[in-house]
């Protein structure tokens, strides 16, 4: 554990000095999908995927110190201590040099949620929650075939305990906050994925251009049609321009709310 050093937001690689790097929180039970829709989500819209799971059994795996203590948590289906996943996310992030993170199966109870914001200074832009029923995420569960040592019948009904108890208060928190966006996660991957589309290209998650520039932008597209105008039909700039503007206004509010 203290190998690893103490990482503050002012560490994380970001692309500009004072941007804050933009995480979205992924949620939802075991087996609703989380990581099967980060690999979509990567794939289009070019986040950095850090499942907190994977962290922890790539940690497992390395030897650490921890190794055995996470070992025994994840077959018990319980919650490892913050501090060391919150390191390991911190890590990844620092290593990744993108700003923009998917965050997956992390924060699973109030005191992670609470110790990553305090710690990091970061609060997610949103988060994506997959509903979905435990009868179905059972099924996927036990179909996963990855050789997960908790991907079996009784640790399966331990994590969903957990979850009911602690990890979705945490989602009901931020729900409170309008930060939730919900997915149908039992619907097919396709069609999973076309809702989640759907919630990053969204004007009020979307980084484009804002409502005024984009205003200004594209009133100047009308600017040279006035004066083409004028030749044609040889009359006064301010005659011409008075017309155009009263019948592209309405035209050009919808495209300012259009995305
Ligand atoms: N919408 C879906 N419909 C059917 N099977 C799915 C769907 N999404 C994921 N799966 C499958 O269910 C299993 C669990 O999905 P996974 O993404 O690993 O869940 P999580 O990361 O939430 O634990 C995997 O075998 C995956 O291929
Ligand atoms: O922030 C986390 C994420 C995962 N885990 C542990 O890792 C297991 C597997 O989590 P993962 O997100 O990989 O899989 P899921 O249960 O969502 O299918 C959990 O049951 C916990 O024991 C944890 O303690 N803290």
């Amino acid at each position: 554990m203290g190998s690893v050093k103490e990482i503050t937001i002012e560490d994380v690689n970001v692309s500009s000095a004072n941007q804050q790097p933009k995480v979205v929180f992924v949620l939802g039970g075991p087996g609703s999908g989380k990581g099967t829709q980060c690999a979509n989500i990567v794939e289009h819209f070019g986040y950095t995927h850090l499942s907190a799971g994977d962290l922890l059994r790539a940690e497992i795996k390395s030897g650490s110190e921890n190794g055995t203590m996470i070992q025994n948590m994840i077959k018990e289906g319980k919650i490892v201590p913050s501090e060391v996943t919150i390191k390991l996310l911190q890590k990844a992030m620092q290593e990744s040099g993108n700003d923009k993170f998917l965050i997956d199966g992390f924060p699973r109870n109030e005191e992670n949620r609470a110790a990553f914001e305090a710690v990091t200074k970061i609060t997610p832009e949103f988060v994506l929650f997959f509903d979905c029923s435990e009868e179905e995420m059972e099924k996927r569960l036990l179909g996963r075939n990855q050789g997960r040592e908790d991907d079996n019948i009784e640790t399966i009904r331990k994590r969903f305990k957990v979850y009911l108890e602690s990890s979705l208060p945490v989602i009901e928190y931020y729900n409170s906050k309008g930060k939730v966006r919900k997915i149908d996660a039992a619907k097919p991957i396709d069609e999973v994925f076309e809702a989640v589309k759907v919630v990053f290209t969204s004007k009020d998650e979307k980084v484009g251009m804002c409502r005024l520039p984009r205003l200004f932008f594209i009133s100047s597209c009308f600017i040279p049609g006035i004066f083409v105008l004028r030749r044609r039909c040889s009359c006064t700039v301010d005659g011409v321009a008075s017309h155009l503007w009263v019948d592209a206004f309405p035209f050009l509010i919808l495209m300012n709310t259009w995305n």
